[in-house]
């Protein structure tokens, strides 16, 4: 049988953004190891407030090291969080990897994180709480879709 592939998740949510989420965040970490290894289980951490024991330039240098590892990322972006706009960033315009962003609609997202959905592996979602698995469920579906297509090319 063949195994369903294993992929090395960016998980981002918001830190000094606002911690009022972090439930949810770890019900997307959990759903997420289905699919692999989650790259930054802190983000769902309800512990973590703040890495006080890093100093910022530690915590750069150590998230763009796992970007650097990242097949996928996954971001909650219903608080606005300065950092995860600069890890989608990153994930879009250096490394290049499929995204997914979940937003419980409240205010108006912001049309850089709305507008990177490409009709294709760059997808932003609202949801509501109990649509959480279907939509990670669809999105794998779809890269692993993807990926036998390429394999199939080669
Ligand atoms: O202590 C931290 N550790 C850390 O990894 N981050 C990264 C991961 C999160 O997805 C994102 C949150 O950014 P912000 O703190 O601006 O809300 O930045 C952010 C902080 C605090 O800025």
């Amino acid at each position: 049988m063949k195994m369903a592939p294993q992929y090395n998740i960016y998980l981002c949510g918001s830190i000094r953004g606002g911690r009022q989420d972090v439930q949810i965040y770890g019900k997307i970490a959990e759903k997420l190891k289905e699919y692999g290894t989650v790259l930054t289980p802190f983000v769902a951490d309800p512990n973590v407030r703040d890495e006080e024991d890093l100093d910022d330039r530690a915590i750069f240098e150590r998230d763009n090291g796992l970007m650097a590892q990242a097949d996928v990322l996954v971001a909650e972006v219903t608080v606005p969080s300065l950092g995860v706009g600069m890890e989608l960033g990153w994930a879009l315009r250096d490394k290049r990897i499929p995204i997914l962003c979940l937003y419980r609609p409240q205010n108006e997202l912001s049309a850089l994180v709305r507008g990177l959905a490409d009709g294709n592996t760059n997808q932003v979602k609202d949801y509501k709480e109990e649509e959480l698995d279907q939509i990670i469920e669809d999105f794998f579906n779809i890269l692993a879709v993807k990926n036998v297509a390429e394999s199939g090319d080669k």
